[in-house]
């Protein structure tokens, strides 16, 4: 049988804002109060994500969330019509409006973790969606996640759907950003590689000093033990708490991994030795650990770049492809690295850079937007359908995006009651392109 590894690439929703809401995400702070272009993000968004279907990937796409969450600024107090909890929003408690309208369900690589059904014990497909504690904005996601992710792999034949973790900083979850799986051929059983910032039950293990590690030891396990993982193929390993420090706020920030290729920064992670031994012996296959040098590019730079929240992928001929943002192409030092890169004769053979400026701007690059969902073709077949990229749901999302999606928005236009209609009638639409049933509490 075949085996794919898919992307699920998030939709950027209509209210696609900078608004400072992610400390310890560098671009998130330093760009708060830019104005954003929503159709841009989205364009941009959809681009990449045709380039990887015409490459002959498998590509799919996940809805974006309803903002501003109104759920939300009621429960918390605000009251009287639509129009009139944002307008007291706004006036008393602009922060958390803003964090009401974010459209960081995105990036899809925090959306969930998933676990492919040749490394389970009950032969299928596990997800958890991820429960984002550790920010305000987006520990609102995890309930309507878990309802996209069902409408989108719909079938409990192959698809396992667990609810996401208890909602304490004990089991702060931030998804597939810190979840690689290596393995031989994505139909193989493989290796999940959890990385993590900090223990929450081992008051002296060290943690960041500076910016707030999201990732617990104790979520990665309980995911492992979820999603019925064998010990012999699970390896946890603490991300270094220095490079949290300064502005790694996910894995995915500072290594990316594809079958047997784990590209990382040197200075990824702690006890490198022992736990590459230990992925080495559990693997029972040859693996690339591809090294990057801080003599070569430094962490600031891997920062502002985003060299490591690059896709690896395996186009259909078998050989590797780097997605890049042009970021990588715009910093000098990382230019010339991923020139040597695709000579050196490791399996990355090339590289391909596509604009996602609108995302980067927030911190979110390439990997940030897409969910991976290794898959056999009984199970790819067993997809909501019309979820799939191709060509035509390509021209009707961006004739979706030209009817509904604005082209400027700054955080004073969140308090606009029209944005709410807009909105809602851009993601009644979408349900039914993408035939979700009715995901939002809109709908409900
Ligand atoms: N995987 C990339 C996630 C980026 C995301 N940024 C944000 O939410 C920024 C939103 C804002 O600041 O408006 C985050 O930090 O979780």
């Amino acid at each position: 049988m075949k085996h794919f590894e898919a992307n699920f690439d998030g939709l950027v929703g209509p209210t696609h804002n900078y608004a400072g809401l992610s400390f310890g995400n560098v671009a998130s702070l330093s760009n708060a109060a830019l104005t954003s272009n929503p159709k841009a993000a989205a364009k941009q968004g959809l681009q990449k994500a045709k380039a990887l279907a015409d490459l002959g990937m498998v590509q799919g796409v996940l809805a974006p969330q309803e903002r501003p969450d109104l759920y939300t600024l009621r429960r918390i107090g605000f009251s009287g019509s639509d129009a009139e909890v944002l307008q007291k929003a706004a006036q008393q408690a602009p922060a958390l409006l803003n964090a009401c309208c974010s459209a960081s369900s995105m990036w899809t690589a925090n959306a969930a973790t998933v676990s492919p059904s040749a490394d389970t014990r009950d032969g299928k497909v596990h997800f958890t969606p991820a429960n984002l504690v550790d920010k305000l904005h987006r520990s609102i996601e995890p309930i309507t996640t878990g309802n996209i992710l069902q409408a989108t792999f719909n079938n409990d034949r192959h698809f396992k759907h667990h609810q996401h973790l208890p909602e304490h900083t004990s089991f702060g979850d931030e998804g597939a950003a810190n979840h690689t799986r290596l393995c031989s051929e994505y139909g193989h059983a493989g290796v999940e590689l959890f990385v993590y910032g900090q223990e929450a039950t081992n008051p002296s293990a060290v943690k960041p000093t500076k910016y707030p590690a999201r990732q617990t030891l104790e979520a990665s396990q309980a995911v492992a033990r979820l999603h019925q993982l064998e010990d012999e193929s699970c390896v946890f390993m603490q991300q270094n708490p220095d490079v949290i420090d300064q502005g790694v706020f996910h894995n995915d920030v500072i290594s990316v991994g594809n079958q047997n290729v784990l590209f990382y920064h040197e200075q990824a992670f702690l006890n490198t030795d022992t736990k590459f031994d230990e992925i080495r012996r559990k693997m029972n296959a040859d693996m690339h650990f591809v090294k990057v040098a801080t003599s070569q590019v430094s962490i600031d730079d891997a920062v502002r770049s985003y060299l490591f929240n690059t896709q690896i992928i395996t186009l259909p001929s078998g050989e590797m492809a780097i997605i890049a943002p042009t970021n990588c192409q715009e910093n000098p030092a990382v230019f010339a690295y991923l020139n040597e890169l695709v000579t050196l004769g490791t399996p990355i053979k090339q590289v391909r850079y596509y604009d996602v400026k609108q995302s980067m701007q927030n911190g979110g690059g390439p990997a940030c937007l897409r969910l991976r969902v290794a898959m056999n073709e009984q199970e790819v077949a067993a997809v909501n359908q019309n979820t799939i990229m191709n060509d035509a749901l390509f021209t009707r999302l961006n004739t979706w995006v030209d009817k509904h999606y604005r082209d400027q928005l700054t955080v004073s236009d969140l308090a606009d009651p029209q944005l709410i209609i807009e909105s809602r009638t851009a993601l009644d639409e979408l349900t039914q392109i993408l035939k979700l049933g009715s995901v939002y509490q809109f709908q409900r």
